[in-house]
């Protein structure tokens, strides 16, 4: 069975509701009829019910099961804009920009949602950036108890590949922190050893990355991962996680040999820390492309409930996927 088949069967075994703002674009539309009609989950749309529609009859799918919320019409819109203003009048928010978001804000609105359990979690990002997308998450639902830092990871299934969990990885930041500390490269380690276990099932094995292995380089880039891997061993002591390693001793048990040997992780990895935004955004996107891997997220993880976001080059396959993913973090919430 395929990896993202076996996330759409849990996630059908006890259906969560998840919001899509993005009712504008195609994409969104076309997977909310796939996700409804497969069972995945119980989907909430925003906006105007009459324009929804006529999107989906233009593009002859079916929406008969989504829930449509339209913020103008909705009940809940005084206490959406009262809560939003009490959650950050600290920050500069008035009474007048929580109603002007609320009412045009889509995310905002699908964050509300989801704050006020109104729903299970959201997925967007398909026209928004990444930026615009987690904004309102961050600010609004805010770290998990415990967590001091939100990251982001991909969930990779590459076709015919020998290597991670068969050809299934989890990539982390790709997507939010763009130039981490050591202190925060452990954290989003440990986060991404959680995201394993929860959404794979299997023991992850983690790959502290870098363009050196075991001093092979000398650089400050190069000590960033080094006291990153050393952090994470002291706190996280029961994590399988070594560093650093370049991507082929962290994945090619041969390469493994000559640059690692005694590494307990080395041709053995299936998480990969990346140093920075800038790989770990370029990495998976090479990964995805060249070679022709399902990617999936970018996904949350170390915040409060689940919000995650999408590529704008994502397909709606890619949205259904992110959809189950998503479910399966609310069932674990
Ligand atoms: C997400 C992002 C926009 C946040 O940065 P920002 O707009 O400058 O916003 P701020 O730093 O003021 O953060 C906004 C809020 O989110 C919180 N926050 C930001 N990053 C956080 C993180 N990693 N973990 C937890 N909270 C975080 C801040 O504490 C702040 O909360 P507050 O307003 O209650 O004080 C920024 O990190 C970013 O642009 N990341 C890259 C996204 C991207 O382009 N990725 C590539 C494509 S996937
Ligand atoms: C994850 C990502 O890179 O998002 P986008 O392609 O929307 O910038």
């Amino acid at each position: 069975m395929a990896y993202i088949d076996i996330i759409k069967e849990k996630a059908r075994s006890d259906r969560k509701t998840i919001v899509l703002p993005e009712t504008t674009d195609k994409r969104t539309l076309i997977a909310a009829s796939h996700i409804i009609s497969e069972g995945i989950a119980n989907i909430i749309m925003i906006g105007d019910e009459e324009k929804i529609m006529d999107g989906a009859g233009w593009l002859e799918v079916e929406l008969g099961g989504a829930k449509i919320v339209n913020p103008e019409k909705t009940p809940k819109l005084e206490e959406y804009i009262e809560m939003l203003y009490e959650l950050r009048k600290s920050k500069g928010m008035t009474m007048e920009k929580a109603r002007e978001l609320i009412l045009n804000d889509y995310l905002t609105f699908g964050v509300m949602m989801v704050k006020s359990n109104d729903a299970d979690g959201m997925v967007a990002g398909a026209c928004h950036a990444t930026a615009d997308t987690l904004r309102p998450a961050l600010q609004i639902l805010k770290t998990a108890p415990g967590v001091k830092l939100v990251s982001g990871f991909f969930i990779l299934d590459v076709p015919d590949c020998e290597y991670g969990d068969n050809g299934t990885f989890l990539f982390a930041d790709c997507g939010l922190n763009q130039d981490p500390t050591s202190e925060e490269l452990a954290a989003i380690a440990d986060s991404s050893a959680t995201s394993f276990r929860q959404l794979v099932g299997a023991e992850p094995v983690i790959a502290m990355l870098s363009h050196s292995t075991k001093g092979s380089a000398k650089h400050p880039l190069v000590d960033k991962v080094e006291e990153a891997t050393r952090i994470a061993r002291e706190k996280y002591p029961s994590l399988i996680l070594d560093g650093e390693l370049q991507a082929d001793a962290a994945l090619v048990p041969q390469v493994a040999k000559s640059k690692a040997p005694g590494s307990p992780v080395a041709g053995k990895a299936n998480v990969l820390i990346f140093p920075n935004l800038d790989s770990g955004n370029i990495g998976y996107k090479l990964v995805q492309r060249l070679a022709k891997a399902e990617a999936y997220g970018p996904m949350l993880q170390g915040i409060s409930r689940p919000v995650n976001d999408l590529s704008r080059g994502c397909s709606w396959q890619d949205i259904v996927g992110v959809v189950a993913l998503t479910a399966v973090q609310a069932q674990l919430a």
